[in-house]
């Protein structure tokens, strides 16, 4: 098979042979230490001569490129496969390990031995350097199975009272393949949310003023419309303020829902409507931002608020004159402001006082000013924006809307009686502001229409007009396209008249057509190295067509924790002599300022951290580290992104992975990634962990992160052998963007062979060595020190709790009781199944259970991450906003409702299934287990115990 190009960078000793610096024993009795050094001395000696034997056969091993900066970890062995047969490719079959070693071809299955550490020469080839492997092979053990490994090679803080056993990654059963009938790759199909661009409908025909049409071309690269957008244009565009009449009252202008793909373009639906009914007032030579808010745009989070906000600030920088010359900006008085809790109520309120035309804000926020703000303008608002009203609903947000609504209201009447009374009294009201009976148009903007949302739309919208992107029209020609011209509101209306709501059990979310889905069929413990090697391969494919521009990956995973470990494991692990680590995250400069510049470090980029007012750093430094490198993924940054993390380091972290750069990135991110964002340089979106809410839409948004306005995109899926129902299932679930009777959506299965190979390279077998060697590389990492294994643990478990909330419909599929828990383990880098957490980390999961629920409790402040004052706002918003944070509130609070209705189980053969405990909690459980929840959740009285570290 061929290298791929990506160098992998695996330090090995020049022995070839696993040999590690046994880390020293601390603690206990003096003499059980001199002990552990003679046993550890004993083994050392025992590896060096099985190396002096393999390599009197085999050529000795060239040199290494790098060695790690430490190896912490003991000497352990990893039981070989038993031999199994040779792959069908090529591969010339080789008569003796040594031969193995010089041979082109790879070494065979019988002849791999899964060892920590072997030779790697790395030899580069055009910009990314190929691998190119030179390894020695111990002898193939025959008694394949768990090796043992010495105990005194284990950490004092994790040291197992039992010798422990590592199992082999890989075994002789083979690995699961595609079934031989399954359909081969198929084509996608044409994009579904592109401009149109052989539609010969434009924005001119739409009725858009030519400003914004120029302005759109010019500056934003804006040139046709997209299917949503010429479907709700011709109506949205249809009134805008003539300063020159008092507006016609006897037609109120009806409410708007626009429901469309992902990618397909919403926002500018909404936000170029508003922009172009506002801009006439330009003329009024009275007009400026003290006229208070006019447009109000709610996004459920902090992200997505500031990505609208940053558009409508592109808008308003138009000119307001066509000639070319004079390109001046006469749209002044359109300012716009963002509020979500970022800087100061007080420094809030100013700009508030001042006026803010545009208003771009989370709800919780909004409802807060709203209450307490008396400066706050807005009794003239017409326009509010509830977009991605699925997720507010999903978030909590419905009281939070209900009160805004009342609020705005109240504030209007208030207003109107203030200029009737101004106007008896001649005191020229109505002079200052003739469009009170226009209304408000209300517009609700959603990718999916579900109950909740039908439920948002009763609530906010009057007589709403609802605007689909038709998919049937697609990119050709519109045969109403006469209609349009001559009467292009007409024809949008009676065209969204057209529109039939499907029911609810037909409704199908689409996802855009030229979207390539996959998914991988992984055995659990060969998770974490099937993730590496599949990251190395889209990097290594995207680096050879787009090196310009970067390239953007996200990685979806299902708990906060597991988005922190993984983040660190890959940046931190250290497979050869790279510095680039989690180390370096306290070398950053500091600054007195505490501003939110980054800085590189070592191939790391923090928020420069903040003195404490003593002139220590602030313990908050780690929390602020926006990228790390790997050395598995050469050129690469890595970041993070989850609801947790402060608020500024969240906005850095996404605007270093979303900007432009010659680096591939990659994300690691929950649920708080998965909708609205728009990262066009997104080229794949995996989800490592399936959605644990919101099933197929959750999962549609999420793969909606690519394939953007008409781009290609993958999306793949990481799933289980018991988990496989699950893609005839969500196939089902989703509809066809090119309409109906045009075939399903179908997911194509990749081999997790196919994957290994193409991300680890090397010939023959040799990948599972490579592979074997990465697993190892994090398994030291976590042994390395106690931090690296609670993260480790916390992670474990927090997939367990996170998997346990899989809503019943989806509980046929997602199981804990047949999760293999040790198999588990080793996808988070553990060596066996965490019996119970330490206490540091029952502890601090104990603590982010407290930050958790009292983020959630209504009324009670949420202390910061960083325990700074300023920031006690930000904090404060996330409570005040009820679910403002992220979903994962939402998801922790049903998770644990979950887990405390939960039986007692035990643990057997590494799997929780086994009923243990009295009657009535076996009562408990089978009334749990035949439908009596919500969410069913098989044991995790077990792993509530195994959490909180209680026997
Ligand atoms: N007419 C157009 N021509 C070219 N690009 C467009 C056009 N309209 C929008 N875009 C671009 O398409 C991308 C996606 O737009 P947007 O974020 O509004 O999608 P969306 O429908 O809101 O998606 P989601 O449901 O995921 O939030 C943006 O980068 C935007 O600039």
């Amino acid at each position: 098979m061929a290298d791929d190009g990506i160098e992998l960078n695996f330090a090995v000793p020049a022995s070839g042979v696993a040999v590690r610096h046994v880390a020293a024993k601390k603690g206990g009795r003096w003499t059980d230490r001199v002990k552990a050094k003679r046993d550890a001395r004993d083994s050392y000696k025992n590896l060096k001569q099985t190396a002096t034997n393999v390599s009197n056969s085999a050529p000795a091993p060239a040199p290494v490129p790098f060695q790690p900066k430490a190896q912490p970890a003991p000497a352990s062995f990893v039981a070989p496969p038993k031999p199994r047969p040779q792959p069908a490719a090529s591969v010339p079959q080789v008569g003796s390990v040594s031969a193995s070693v010089n041979a082109v071809a790879g070494p065979s299955r019988s002849q791999s031995i899964t060892k920590p550490a072997v030779s790697t020469i790395h030899k580069p080839r055009s910009s990314l350097p190929t691998p190119s492997v030179s390894r020695s092979h111990p002898p193939a053990r025959s008694d394949a199975g768990p090796s043992r490994l010495p105990a005194t090679s284990i950490p004092a803080s994790s040291q197992p009272k039992a010798p422990q056993f590592i199992s082999s990654l890989f075994t002789a059963d083979p690995l699961p393949a595609p079934a031989s009938s399954s359909q081969p790759a198929q084509p996608v199909g044409a994009p579904s949310n592109a401009p149109l661009v052989s539609d010969t409908s434009t924005f001119a025909d739409l009725g858009m003023d030519p400003l914004l049409i120029r302005h759109l071309k010019n500056k934003m690269h804006v040139e046709n419309p997209t299917g949503i957008q010429r479907s709700c244009l011709p109506y949205m565009l249809s009134s805008p303020l003539d300063p020159d009449q008092i507006e016609d009252t006897s037609k109120p202008l009806r409410d708007v829902l626009i429901q469309a793909q992902t990618g397909s373009g919403k926002t500018l639906s909404y936000l170029l409507p508003i922009i172009q009914t506002l801009l006439p007032l330009s003329k009024l030579s009275y007009i400026d931002r003290s006229i208070g808010t006019l447009a109000i745009i709610l996004a459920p989070t902090r992200e997505l608020a500031q990505q609208i906000s940053k558009v409508v600030e592109q808008l308003i920088s138009m000119s307001l004159t066509l000639d070319e010359e004079d390109d001046r900006q006469f749209t002044r008085w359109l300012v716009s402001g963002l509020l979500t809790g970022g800087s100061t109520r007080t420094h809030e309120k100013a700009r508030l006082r001042k006026g803010l035309p545009i208003l771009v804000s989370t709800p919780g926020r909004l409802l807060d000013h709203l209450q307490n703000t008396s400066s706050f303008q807005c009794a003239k608002t017409m326009f509010l924006v509830l977009d991605e009203a699925d997720r507010l609903m999903d978030l909590g947000f419905e009281e939070t809307i209900k009160g805004i609504l009342k609020a705005l209201e109240g504030r209007r009447k208030n207003e109107i009686n203030i200029e009737k009374e101004m106007d008896e009294e001649g005191g020229g009201g109505a002079m200052r502001w003739n469009f009170w009976n226009r209304g408000r148009t209300n517009i609700l903007c959603s990718a999916t229409v579900d109950p909740k949302v039908e439920k948002l739309s009763g609530m906010a919208l009057r007589d709403p007009i609802v605007f689909r992107s038709n998919p049937e029209k697609g990119t050709q020609d519109s045969p109403n396209k006469k209609d349009m011209k001559d009467d292009a509101v007409k024809a949008a209306i009676e065209e969204a008249g057209a529109i039939v709501i499907p029911k609810e059990s037909e409704e199908k979310f689409t996802p855009p057509s030229q979207l390539s889905q996959k998914y991988v069929v992984i055995p659990t413990k060969l998770r974490l190295v099937a993730l590496v090697a599949l990251l190395r391969s889209l990097i290594a494919s995207a680096a050879k067509v787009d090196t310009e521009k970067g390239t953007k990956i996200i990685v979806f995973l299902s708990s906060t924790d597991s988005v922190d470990f993984h983040w660190k494991l890959l940046g931190g692990v250290q497979m050869g002599d790279n510095n680039a680590s989690a180390d370096s995250e306290e070398d950053g400069e500091e600054d007195e300022d505490g501003n939110e510049s980054t800085d590189e470090v070592n191939g790391t980029t923090t928020i420069k951290s903040r003195k404490t007012k003593k002139g220590k750093k602030s313990s908050s430094s780690e929390s602020e580290l926006i990228t790390l490198s790997s050395p598995l993924f050469p050129n690469t940054t890595l970041h993070r992104l989850h609801g947790s993390l402060p608020l500024r380091t969240r906005m850095a972290s996404l605007r270093s992975f979303a900007g432009p750069s010659s680096q591939p990135s990659v994300l690691f991110a929950t649920s708080v990634a998965s909708r609205g964002l728009d990262l066009p340089l997104v080229r794949a979106v995996i989800q490592y962990d399936l959605p644990t809410e919101g099933g197929a839409n959750e999962y549609v948004h999420r793969v909606g992160r690519t394939a953007r306005a008409g781009k290609g995109g993958e999306a793949w899926a990481f799933i289980s052998q018991n988990e496989i129902d699950w893609v005839p299932w969500v196939e089902n679930k989703m509809g066809n963007a090119e309409g109906e009777g045009k075939g399903g959506v179908k997911l194509q299965q990749v081999g997790v062979e196919d994957v290994l190979r193409k991300g680890f390279g090397g010939q023959g077998y040799e990948f599972e060595n490579r592979a074997t060697e990465v697993q190892l590389g994090f398994e030291r990492w976590v042994l390395d020190g106690t931090q690296n294994a609670a993260l480790a643990r916390k992670a474990y478990s927090s997939f367990i709790r996170a998997y346990s909330t899989h809503p019943l419909e989806e509980k046929k599929f997602f199981h804990i009781k047949s999760v293999h828990l040790g198999h588990l383990a080793k996808s988070f880098a553990l060596r066996e199944a965490p019996g119970q957490l330490s206490s540091s980390s029952s502890s601090t999961t104990k603590n982010s259970t407290k930050v958790t629920s009292s983020a959630t409790a209504p009324g009670k402040k949420r202390k910061h991450p960083s325990g700074e004052g300023d920031d006690g706002d930000d904090a404060e918003e996330e409570v005040r906003g009820g679910k403002e944070l992220t979903a994962r509130n939402e998801t922790e609070r049903r998770m644990y409702e979950a887990v405390r209705k939960q039986g007692r189980m035990i643990k057997s053969g590494g799997k929780l299934g086994e009923f243990a405990g009295s009657n009535k909690n076996k009562k408990q459980h089978m009334s749990s287990n035949g439908g009596g929840g919500e969410f069913q959740v098989y044991g995790t009285s077990e792993l509530e115990r195994m959490v909180s570290g209680k026997k």
